[in-house]
């Protein structure tokens, strides 16, 4: 059937805006192998992209492009070179350049996924380089956790409570951990996760998608979950305790 042209007056078609999602969270919680799990389960309907931090390698980028989730080169590394949460939050233009990058490169994309390099509980992205965030904790980090609170647990956009599986070896009952971090977070959406469960995978892949559709309407508001707790970077700032207002 031939097409039909639009009729002259007709409203220009929406662009299509990619949605650029985070994923931050403590060393080892299983950032890397969400987001292979993602681009599994996303990619053949959508099209994807990822950008790594890591300190000094480019470690996570090479375990994702041989996993075989996406072609090698939609998959980019930033070295950061400094302390994870300065390249997502503090200055971002080399997380930027590597988002727009990709962006023009493979346009048009529905999602690029912004892995951050593993830190500690109070890492979040800045909403300049991304419209939605997860958190993601595991139950070997223990039950008690969640309960903490902070920026990311408290008020990224998800927690995912990771590694699922694991909670009867390490005594953690997943239900109270999921409950708890629903108290942190006023009702903002937990999940618990596994990557070979597959209900909790459909879970996590459906939250992806409403935000790409609220981000896509946009309906969707990227949040800030908030500054940096005070901290020191080591021995040899040990007690240099300090907020983000200033840099490194
Ligand atoms: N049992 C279990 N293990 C998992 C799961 N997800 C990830 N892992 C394992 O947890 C370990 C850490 O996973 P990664 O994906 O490398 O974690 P990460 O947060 O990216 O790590 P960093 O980048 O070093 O901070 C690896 O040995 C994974 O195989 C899961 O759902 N269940």
């Amino acid at each position: 059937m031939p097409d039909t042209p639009a009729p002259e007056n007709a409203a220009p078609a929406a662009p299509r805006r990619t949605l650029r999602l985070g994923v931050a969270g403590p060393v080892g919680t299983g950032k890397s192998s969400l987001i292979a799990t993602l681009c599994r389960e996303l990619s053949a309907d959508l099209a994807m992209a990822v950008v790594t931090n890591d300190i000094y390698t480019d470690e996570d980028a090479r375990f994702l492009r041989s996993a075989g989730v996406l072609d090698a080169d939609r998959i980019r590394a930033v070295e950061t070179g400094a302390c994870p949460h300065t390249a997502i939050r503090d200055d971002i233009t080399a997380n930027l350049d590597a988002v727009e990058d990709l962006e023009a490169e493979f346009a048009p994309l529905d999602i690029v996924l912004v892995e951050s390099g593993g830190d500690n509980l109070t890492a979040t992205f800045s909403p300049s380089l991304i419209d939605a965030q997860i958190f993601c904790l595991d139950v070997a980090g223990g039950g008690d956790v969640a309960r903490k609170g902070g920026p990311g647990i408290g008020r990224a956009d998800v927690l995912v409570v990771n590694k699922a599986d694991l909670a009867p070896y390490v005594g953690v009952d997943v239900g109270q951990m999921v409950a708890d971090a629903e108290k942190a977070r006023d009702g903002r959406p937990v999940l618990a996760v596994a990557r070979d469960d597959a209900a909790s995978v459909a879970r996590l892949s459906d939250w992806v998608r409403d935000v790409l559709d609220e981000h896509r309407a946009g309906t969707h508001v990227p949040q800030d979950p908030g500054p940096m707790a005070p901290h020191g970077h080591g021995p040899g700032d040990a007690g240099h305790g300090h907020g983000h207002g200033h840099g490194h």
